[in-house]
């Protein structure tokens, strides 16, 4: 009874409408196939369609049908429209196994890349989003105008836990706001969650009273999800205030769950989130997914921080793209709130100034390797990092700092303005 094809699925004249969800794909077809055939049959599988005609296809489930309303052959781009009944509110899972599933298989296609999507507002809000919101955040390390600092304790694997909470409590101790766990590092051998998170918050907690400073730190909770609200609470239950996920190993399905589960059982608790395996998404740039979709998909589900790029680190990451991820995180978007972009990979104190011209004063700069690799230790790269974020504020360049910080002096002669062993 049907003779829906892939072509059927092409609309170039469609007007969208404001409930619609929109994705841009950019996409390299097979030699033997029509782009347009090839465009429709990403808006058929991601929607209701399937290769063949079907018995089953009726008048009205041709109304859910994904439409491709702009074609760009030059440059390879279409953008596709979904009516909001293909998608199941609140359910992150099924919303990319739709627009990010099957379709990456299509013999019809030699690559495609999901460049960006746009969620109407009534499928966002079952999501909760961000708890806290950078206001939140900056104000609960009493950091008004400047970016915050931090650290990931190094080497990532192998400190025992004792080891690693007196790394924790220099770093505090000489001007860093943060310290977090690596994302490998999860409850392990020689140095087991339970044991670590008690010591590193004891030491917190010291350091909080002795300084009169607020402190965070982000304990690295990924496990299975039951296990997970087990390491959630015992952050809790110690008096700590984040958790550390790595949101795309973990999935996004226990993203949620935690997500729920923490709202339910404490409001004050921010949702760290490190993209360890992003780049397996987004790295080939005419393949895969883009990072801004998934600083989306992030943001929408909640969390707090995220891991976005440094533009100059170790990572790759290229400027503009980099720039748009940052400016989506700290934009007005529907009832959500902000969520703060965090540059890691790669930073020591001779980058910070380059870090906040590109990408401004409303961001987490943290360093392991240009912390812990300071000639002179610990305390020294903690109070170098801090140093050169409060130059920035005092708009001095970090040559005329390190005249009164010897700590700064010394980072810059091992570092310079550059990466180097
Ligand atoms: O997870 C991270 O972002 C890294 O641990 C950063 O480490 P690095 O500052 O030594 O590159
Ligand atoms: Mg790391």
């Amino acid at each position: 009874m049907d003779s829906m094809n892939y072509l059927d699925y092409v609309d170039p004249g469609y007007r969208t409408k404001d409930h619609e969800l929109t994705c841009t794909y950019y996409l390299e077809h097979s030699k033997d196939i029509d782009f347009r055939w090839a465009a429709g049959a990403i808006a058929a599988e991601s929607s209701i369609g399937t290769w063949t005609s079907l018995s089953t296809m009726k008048e009205n489930i041709k109304e859910l049908a994904a439409r491709v309303y702009r074609l760009d052959k030059e440059n390879n781009t279409i953008k596709v429209a979904y009516p909001p009944e293909v998608f199941e509110a609140g359910n992150m899972p099924q919303i990319l196994s739709s627009i990010t599933g099957n379709i990456y298989g299509l013999e019809e296609l030699r690559r495609l890349r999901l460049l960006d999507v746009s969620f109407p507002r009534d499928l966002t809000e079952k999501f909760l989003g961000p708890n806290l919101g950078i206001n939140e955040i900056k104000n609960r390390v009493g950091a008004k105008d400047r970016p915050l600092v931090g650290t990931i304790v190094k080497p990532k694997l192998g400190l025992n836990s004792e080891d690693h909470s007196k790394v924790a409590k220099k770093s505090w101790k000489n001007g860093l706001d943060i310290v977090k766990d690596d994302e490998n590092l999860t409850s392990m051998q020689f140095n087991e969650f339970d044991e670590r998170v008690v010591k590193t918050l004891e030491k917190k907690h010291l350091v909080e009273e002795k300084t009169g400073e607020k402190k965070l730190y982000f304990p690295n909770v990924t496990a299975p999800v039951s296990e997970m609200k087990r390491r959630a609470d015992l952050v809790i239950e110690n008096g700590g205030k984040y958790v550390m996920i790595d949101i795309l190993t973990a999935g996004f399905s226990s993203l949620q769950e935690i997500r729920d589960y923490l709202e339910k059982k404490d409001r004050d608790i921010g949702i760290h989130a490190h993209r360890a395996q992003h780049a397996a998404y987004t790295r080939l740039k005419d393949h895969g997914i883009s990072m801004l979709s998934i600083a989306k998909f992030a943001r929408l589900v909640g969390v707090d921080n995220l891991h976005s790029g440094t533009v100059i680190g170790k990572m790759e990451g290229q400027e503009s793209e980099v720039k748009r991820i940052y400016s989506f995180l700290r934009s007005d978007w529907y009832d959500k709130k902000t969520t703060i972009p965090v540059a890691s990979g790669g930073l020591h104190p001779g980058l910070v100034p380059k870090v906040v011209e590109l990408l401004g004063r409303d961001i987490v700069i943290q360093a392991g390797g240009g912390v812990h690799g300071h000639p002179s230790g610990t305390e020294a790269g903690s109070k170098a990092l801090r140093d050169a974020a409060d130059a920035v504020m005092e708009g001095i360049s970090l040559n005329e700092k390190s005249k009164k910080s010897s700590e700064l002096k010394k980072a810059l002669n091992k570092w310079g303005p550059k990466k180097s062993n």
